[in-house]
């Protein structure tokens, strides 16, 4: 099986969830897996090859989980991008809007040094939103956003083109028509 249809046969529908409509997609069998974990690491690093990534900036919650991961693979800092309210030292924020409703995202002020390329990294992409505003966070500090990746992508929703103003190197794992 290649790992694409791995994750397709983890990942679980859940209708009607947080809200009517919305078909969630649920990623945390994935993370019962070990063997399955490291093989999507891997992956990560193999499509990042000879591109240059000095820190990984990842999106709370489910963004926490492998970026991480990637970060410690590519032995770079990981840097928490957290929602409103959550970071405990001076933050900037950025307010967004995503499939199922809007929020607020703050990252600390110093926690990104100017001039790195960074890897924004999420669970899933559906509008855009979320790592759209990511993106101006760290645009905001001052850095450059080289690359975002995701373990999931939902095309029907097309947070590509919105994401193609910030980052020409877009990785997703698995995408769902
Ligand atoms: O592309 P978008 O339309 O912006 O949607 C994608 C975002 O929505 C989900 O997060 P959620 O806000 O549900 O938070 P969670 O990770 O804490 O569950 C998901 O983890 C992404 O961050
Ligand atoms: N359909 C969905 N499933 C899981 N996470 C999401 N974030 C935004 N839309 C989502």
């Amino acid at each position: 099986m290649t790992i694409e249809q791995k994750l397709k046969s983890v990942v679980r529908d859940i209708i009607d969830f947080p809200k009517e409509g919305i078909v969630f997609k649920d990623i945390t069998p994935i993370l019962k897996d070990p063997g399955l974990c490291r093989e999507i690491v891997d992956e990560y690093v193999r499509q990042l090859e000879g591109i240059h990534i000095d820190e990984v900036a990842a999106i709370e919650s489910r963004g926490f989980f492998f970026g991480v991961l990637i970060a410690q693979r590519l032995n770079v800092p990981f840097v928490p991008i957290r929602k409103k309210g959550k970071l405990p030292y001076k933050t900037i924020a950025q307010s967004y809007k995503l499939e199922y409703g809007e929020a607020i995202i703050e990252v600390h002020e110093d926690a990104i040094v100017p001039g790195q390329s960074v890897l924004i990294h999420d669970d899933l992409l559906a509008t855009g939103g979320t790592v759209g505003a990511a993106a101006k966070l760290i645009e905001k500090l001052g850095a450059k956003v080289e690359a975002v990746s995701f373990l999931i992508e939902l095309d029907f929703l097309n947070g590509r083109e919105k994401l193609k103003a910030c980052s020409e190197n877009i990785i997703s794992l698995i995408r769902y028509p």
